[in-house]
């Protein structure tokens, strides 16, 4: 079998789309694609038994990884201190105003930060490759020079999740995965280059769901670092605790990941997802009151990030906090002012309860983040030594009933607003946009319809006493979609119709919207 890539080309492209890295991406392919599929199958029946019933809980085929005595690899170069990193797309501008922004990490996001057209991510990996040899320097049409700084971040590539294919790229009949796809391009092309500067290739991997999934991506990282001739525990890798299964399985993942494993990250958005994808046809006593209103000091989100430093330290790994969505704004020094006190609230919180270093969205926050994080820190690159004495239980993980707060004609609207608006941008080719003074991506959109399908499935009462029905959400459907001046009002309110309101709930919005994206030239080979 051969590896075909039927996306449009260019001149550029070749750096990275070269025949090294299409043999080592055909050789995960032909190596893992059936356990891929496997996991992904095991993700529905997971989800199934959950739906009749049954309770997530910690796995007692797997108490002795918990109770053994193990630790992690050591920090790799570049990794040890991690008190501030920014996230974000790899366009060409943001790569530079990413590695520029004196956050210690940027991670480079092929995943909840951007559409994944075939030009973004090839036209990201082409941007990688060219900041990692300081050839990205560029001025703008109108002038503007966007230069690499002396000192920029370390680079960590967070690959597409593995429920994504990339259409554009097949082995025989079938699409790879973006998830492998995005992994071996990137490490192929940069791997030696990383390594003679004194940094290494560097992951984030995005919502896994079990210890058998983080051995998946183990084998990939095996199985590349032999065909590169690269020492094996080169790579380094954080995984996002961002799905309800995976808080029961940190321990698990770490282990299988160990010789790889960075730290863990709280995915605080899609694991909100994952609770209410989860627990979505369970009835009231799961339902989460309006979107904004569900913070990080609510008793279950509360248990998952101390379970997670927690868990971390006695490990040896980095526990990284996750993302305030309050977005600065240059122009408007009042929401500019507001957003600065939560984002350094959240990130004051954070470091007391024992993280390394968190995560912003923006290069104005860089600068909070640090002084929280070096409050406590100081010189020290990290406070691994500190193991929080705190004993999380499965209820604990679970208590949504503990939830203050409640479902608000406010909160439908505004899921109805963002939620159309995001996937307005996301067809457009954007997948991060701030949108009435929040960053949205992915993972915060999935929210936001998640919660109008749960609310309409069960049936759920506003505070003012009407239920949310499939007809309200058409009618404020058809009011947004009046006032939205967007080219892609229509198809956006079609996607997020079948997303939220239809009664197939879509495992992921992505999978629902990303066959628009595919190029004619893919969808003919399809
Ligand atoms: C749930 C999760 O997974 S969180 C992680 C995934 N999400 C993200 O990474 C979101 C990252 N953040 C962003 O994409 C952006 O900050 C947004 C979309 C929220 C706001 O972007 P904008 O509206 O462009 O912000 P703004 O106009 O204030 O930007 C000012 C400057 O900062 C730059 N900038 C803003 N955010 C970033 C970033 N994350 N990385 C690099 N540069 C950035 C802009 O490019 C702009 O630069 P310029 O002056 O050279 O043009
Ligand atoms: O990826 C991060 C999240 O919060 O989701
Ligand atoms: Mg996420």
């Amino acid at each position: 079998m051969t590896l075909d890539i039927n996306g449009s080309r260019s001149a550029e492209d070749e750096t990275v789309l070269t025949p090294r890295a299409q043999a080592l991406l055909e050789l995960l392919h032909t190596e893992l694609e059936d356990e891929r599929q496997r996991l992904l199958a095991e993700r529905k029946r997971r989800a199934e038994r959950i739906t009749a019933g049954e309770d997530f809980d910690f796995d007692p085929a797997t108490a002795s990884v918990r109770e053994a005595s193990w630790t992690v690899a050591p920090a790799a170069p570049g990794l040890d201190d991690r008190r501030v990193e920014i996230t974000g797309p790899t366009d060409r501008r943001m790569t530079v105003n990413a590695l520029n922004s004196g956050a210690k990490v940027w991670l480079a996001d092929f995943e909840d930060a951007i559409t994944p057209t075939w030009r973004n991510v090839v036209d990201g990996q082409v941007n990688l490759y060219d900041a990692i040899r300081r050839q990205v320097d560029f001025t703008t049409d109108a002038g503007r020079r966007y230069e690499l700084a002396q000192d920029v971040a370390t680079i960590v590539v967070r690959p597409r999740g593995l429920h994504l294919d990339e259409a554009h790229v097949r082995v025989g009949e079938d699409p790879v995965a973006g998830a492998f796809f995005d992994f071996a391009i990137y490490f192929a092309a940069n791997a030696e280059a990383l390594l003679q500067q004194g940094s290494g290739p560097y992951f984030y991997l995005p919502k896994l769901e079990s210890g058998e999934e983080a051995r998946l991506w183990n084998r990939a990282f095996v199985l590349a670092q032999d065909a590169l001739g690269i020492p094996q525990g080169t790579i380094r890798a954080t995984v996002l605790i961002e799905t309800l299964p995976a808080a029961f399985q940190m321990e698990e993942i770490l282990y299988e990941l160990r010789d790889h494993a960075a730290g863990l990250n709280a995915g605080r958005w899609d694991y909100m997802f994952s609770l209410i994808k989860y627990y979505r046809s369970r009835g009231a006593d799961w339902v989460l009151p309006d979107r904004n209103t569900v913070t990080m000091t609510v008793p279950f989100m509360r248990a998952y990030t101390r379970l997670l430093v927690r868990t971390c330290h006695r490990r040896g790994a980095h526990a990284i906090g996750g993302m305030s969505a309050f977005i600065p704004n240059r122009r408007d020094p009042e929401v500019n002012n507001a957003a600065l006190e939560k984002v350094r609230a959240d990130k004051h919180r954070e470091a007391g309860d024992g993280f390394d270093g968190s995560w912003v969205a923006h290069p104005d926050l860089v600068a909070i983040c640090r002084e929280e994080f070096s409050a406590l820190l100081g010189s020290q690159p990290n406070q691994k030594a500190v193991i929080p004495d705190v004993s999380i239980t499965a209820a604990d993980l679970l208590a949504v009933a503990d939830t203050p707060g409640e479902v608000t004609r406010d909160g439908l609207l505004s899921n109805i607003s963002v939620g159309v608006r995001y996937l307005e941008a996301w067809l457009e080719g954007t997948g991060a946009v701030a949108i009435d003074n929040l960053m949205e991506d992915a993972a915060t959109a999935e929210i936001a319809r998640s919660q109008v399908w749960q609310w309409i499935h069960n049936s759920v009462q506003m505070a003012d006493g009407e239920t949310v029905t499939a007809d309200l959400v058409n009618r404020l459907l058809d009011e947004q979609q009046a006032r939205s001046q967007s080219p892609s009002a229509a198809p956006a309110r079609e996607l997020f119709e079948k997303v939220a309101v239809d009664a197939d709930y879509v495992e992921f919005l992505t999978l629902a919207a990303y066959p628009s994206l595919v190029e004619p030239s893919a969808l003919a080979v399809a």
